[in-house]
């Protein structure tokens, strides 16, 4: 079978949807994750564009050994010095550089002629060329590109030395067959392709990223580009666990490999949701906590006769083993281990007591434990630098006001006790937490979603809050939805906090540096 390349860009495309804003140890994870997931290329970050990406990148660069790193870079000279500076040391370093060919980006945008484009293109790749050892030139806008001009680029950004030409649909606005089209005019007329390889990258914005992506996919792309749980720019972009798995459900149609392991898909899933903030919704393909629930009686003995009636995907398949043996308060260490082994976790021996303790006290107000609630604990339990932490939490409802009474953990280990009032027990509790913080919080957006159905499923609450001049998100799991409000809400902040001072280092470097 065909191989076909795989690259993940979450954390930089995917990083570029509003509200996320990832510090360096944070990728780093998610990083080490993809690696385990086994793509081929990720995208670490754009180094030119800020100090802390350029100094993540380069961390990225320097402990991800199993598959190429690339950075991404504007036609600059500056900023493709700036990603080679970052990526010198990775094991397969690849420079992405792009410049917009749309007519609309080209005038309005860039202010720049096609011919100017071109010019620019082409000495850039040449310039890049002569450092990395695999350039990727990527047209950006190029579903609303003139395919000629197209064709007239490509083939002086190949002969200037790029190896991987990808062709984005920026906006999202293609649709499957016009965008097979393309590829099959780039094919079709540009002289020097040889072993160059295409490559395809969709966005969302009229719900097509995947089926472009799948439609690319059998024109004969080499090189598929999205991120886990399809987070992105705007609506986002393809969702990489939704198009690997179509290629393995429908080998029949797509006859591609990858080097994918797909039984990593759940808890890389979970990794990029929790640590981006981004909820995934209940009802997303492959990933959503529904994707392989059955509610209604016909479905369900359909499935009890013959699970394929209605299940064309085995929850196996990408991570999520069904609970042969059911876990829970009277469960030991033996079972749980067997249950991490077959979920695929690899512990340490101080992670997993730490897991193991967690799950001990989850069995306290929780009967069974399912795989989705070990998944939840165990991004839960990833290491996290916290100034603040929940150490306890009252409520007392009343009709009109309620009040809660919090204690949160600080940065020097004292707990800070407040109590407040509000219109309803979450407003009560993040006036505490704002006491807390000793500055004003503003909520952006709340939203509350269970891992698991049961009536004593873990709660997940996803929040967004504007704190410091910055809005961030933040993500609180418990058995309790107030306990994870407010767990969510001091995510959020230590988030902030955390960024602020990875910057305030930044800066006395920089100060020091001048
Ligand atoms: C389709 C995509 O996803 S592209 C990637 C988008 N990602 C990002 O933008 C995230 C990171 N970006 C940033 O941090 C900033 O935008 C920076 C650091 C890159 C640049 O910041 P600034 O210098 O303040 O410029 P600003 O962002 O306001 O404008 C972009 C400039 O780059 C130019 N530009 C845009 N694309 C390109 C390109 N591919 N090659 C060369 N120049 C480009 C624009 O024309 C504009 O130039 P101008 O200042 O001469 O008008
Ligand atoms: C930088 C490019 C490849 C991009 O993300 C896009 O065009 O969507
Ligand atoms: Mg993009």
């Amino acid at each position: 079978m065909r191989k076909l390349d795989v690259f993940d860009t979450t954390l930089r495309d995917g990083e570029q949807s509003a509200g996320v804003n990832l510090h360096g140890s944070e990728k780093l994870e998610i990083a080490l994750q993809l690696e385990r997931f086994g793509v081929d290329i990720m995208e670490a970050g754009f180094p030119a564009s800020s100090p802390g990406d350029f100094k993540s990148v380069q961390e990225i660069a320097n402990r991800v050994k199993d598959c190429s790193v690339a950075g991404l870079a504007r036609a600059t000279k500056a900023d493709i010095d700036s990603a080679w500076d970052a990526l010198r040391h990775a094991a397969f370093p690849r420079l992405h550089v792009f410049i917009a060919t749309s007519p609309i980006h080209m005038e309005h945008k860039l202010r720049k002629t096609p011919d100017q484009v071109v010019e620019t293109a082409v000495d850039c790749v040449r310039y890049a060329a002569s450092r990395f050892p695999v350039v990727q030139w990527s047209a950006e806008d190029a579903t609303r590109s003139d395919w000629d001009f197209l064709v007239r680029i490509i083939t002086q950004v190949i002969d200037a030395g790029a190896k991987v030409i990808n062709l984005p649909d920026t906006v999202g606005y293609t649709t499957p067959s016009e965008y097979v089209q393309m590829f099959e005019y780039i094919r079709a007329h540009v002289p020097n392709l040889g072993d160059v390889k295409l490559s395809a990258h969709c966005h969302d914005d009229l719900g097509l990223a995947v089926a472009n992506s799948l439609a690319a996919i059998q024109a004969g792309v080499d090189q598929i580009e999205g991120t886990i749980n399809g987070i992105g720019e705007r609506a986002g972009n393809a969702a990489l666990e939704e198009i690997l798995v179509a290629l393995a459900i429908r080998k029949d149609t797509y006859g591609r490999e990858t080097r994918a392991q797909l039984a990593e898909t759940a808890l890389t899933s979970k990794l990029v949701a929790k640590l981006t903030g981004m909820a995934v919704p209940a009802n997303k393909a492959v990933v959503g906590n529904n994707a392989f629930a059955h509610e209604s009686g016909i479905h369900q003995d359909g499935v009890l006769k013959n699970s394929l009636t209605y299940e064309i995907i085995r929850p196996e398949m990408v991570g999520l083993h069904s609970n042969r043996m059911v876990l829970g308060k009277h469960s030991g260490r033996h079972a749980f281990r067997e249950k991490c082994e077959a979920l695929n976790l690899q512990l340490s021996d101080a992670q997993f007591d730490r897991l193991f303790t967690e799950f001990k006290t989850l069995t306290e107000t929780k009967k069974e434990i399912t795989d989705d609630d070990i998944l939840a604990l165990v991004v839960q339990s990833s290491t996290e630098e916290h100034k603040y932490d929940l150490e306890f939490l009252h409520v007392s409802y009343g009709l009109n006001e309620t009040t809660a009474a919090v204690g949160v953990r600080g940065p020097n280990q004292q707990v800070i006790r407040e109590a407040a009032t509000g219109n309803g027990s979450v407003e009560a509790i993040y006036n505490c937490l704002e006491r807390v913080v000793e500055d004003p919080i503003q909520l952006v957006d709340y939203r509350i979603q269970s891992t698991t159905g049961g009536g004593d499923a873990l709660a997940e609450v996803y929040v967004k809050v504007a704190y410091h001049d910055r809005v961030v998100t933040g993500r609180g799991v418990h058995s309790d939805v107030l306990s994870a409000s407010a767990k969510a809400f001091l995510d959020a902040i230590n988030r902030v906090l955390v960024k602020e001072r990875i910057d305030d280092v930044q800066l006395t470097a920089a100060s020091v540096e001048a």
